[in-house]
């Protein structure tokens, strides 16, 4: 017999995985330098009540001006600073309520990519010690042949050859430097990668090569994303949803496509009114 209840339309499938993270009215404030007393205590508030998810294998772009706060979102979530106020869950857990080595876990499941692969790499280790690193912290059994042998599995999913383990950071250029931070990210073989402008610092060819890498990458192993630029049309080419931070505040979220067709905000608007590209 033919099943006659009405078919309700099937979800995106984007919509059915776990939600990995979520950010809940989050404000981050940094101490200015001159508050000596308490009550002279003076700060910045770059990030004032940001709140979204991210689901797993899903990416999500964070778009605004210089200054308007994308970089200390990305460390909050990460943890290289505090938050002030606000919620941050992992997989349902406040990670935002953790420190130390309780904190641990979470550094392996969420990783951070930065802007300049120059200087995020130290000049005085060998790239097998650079990649070696997080190897060691999170996976102490492995003995050190073995790390070996999964660093160069590393570089080689980042198009790197071998030989590069027994070279230093300076002997590789910019887009080359950016795989070995990608390849480092990915020793601990984490769920969500916090991206900070991972291509800005590149020559424009260099940079699709890198965005290729990381769709590749999320294709593969089903990784996250928040992939944090002032480049509008890179977010778009990559991002299932989009925010638009202005002044700390997400002013408008939406579907990467609808946003880009049809912003709903005026800040937006002028946004994207400003790059030529588009
Ligand atoms: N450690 C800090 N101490 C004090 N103020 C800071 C600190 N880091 C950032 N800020 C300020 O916070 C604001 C937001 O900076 P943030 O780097 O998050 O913005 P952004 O959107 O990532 O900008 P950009 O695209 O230029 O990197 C800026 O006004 C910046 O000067």
């Amino acid at each position: 017999m033919p099943d006659s209840t009405p078919s309700s339309p099937s979800p995106d499938p984007a919509d059915r995985s776990p939600v990995l993270l979520e950010v809940e009215e989050l404000v981050v404030r940094y101490p200015l330098p001159g508050g000596f007393f308490r009550r002279s205590r003076r700060f910045v508030e770059p990030v004032q009540g940001v709140s979204f998810r991210i689901r797993a294998g899903q990416t999500v772009g964070l778009v605004g001006e210089s200054g308007s706060g994308k970089t200390t979102i990305g460390k909050a979530v990460v943890r290289l600073v505090p938050p002030h106020s606000g919620a941050i869950r992992y997989r349902q857990e406040r990670i935002d309520l953790l420190s130390g080595a309780r904190l641990r876990p979470y550094r392996k499941r969420v990783q951070m990519i930065f802007q300049d692969p120059h200087n995020s790499l130290n000049p005085r280790l060998t790239i097998a010690r650079i990649v070696g690193e997080p190897l060691e912290i999170h996976f102490p059994a492995l003995r050190a042949a073995e790390r070996r042998d999964r660093a160069a599995q590393l570089l080689a999913r980042v198009g790197l050859p071998a030989d590069s383990l027994d070279r230093y950071p300076h002997e590789f250029s910019g887009g080359q430097r950016q795989r070995i931070g990608i390849a480092r990210a990915l020793a601990v073989e984490p769920e969500l990668l916090v991206c900070d402008e991972p291509v800005s610092a590149l020559d424009v060819s260099v940079q699709a090569q890198i965005v290729n890498l990381l769709q590749d990458l999320q294709q593969d192993l089903g990784l996250a994303y928040l992939f944090i630029s002032h480049d509008l049309a890179v977010v778009e080419h990559l991002s299932d949803e989009v925010l638009v931070l202005h002044e700390g505040k997400i002013v408008e979220a939406a579907p990467a496509e609808e946003l880009y067709r049809n912003p709903k905000n005026e800040y937006t608007r002028k946004l994207l009114a400003s790059i030529p590209s588009l």
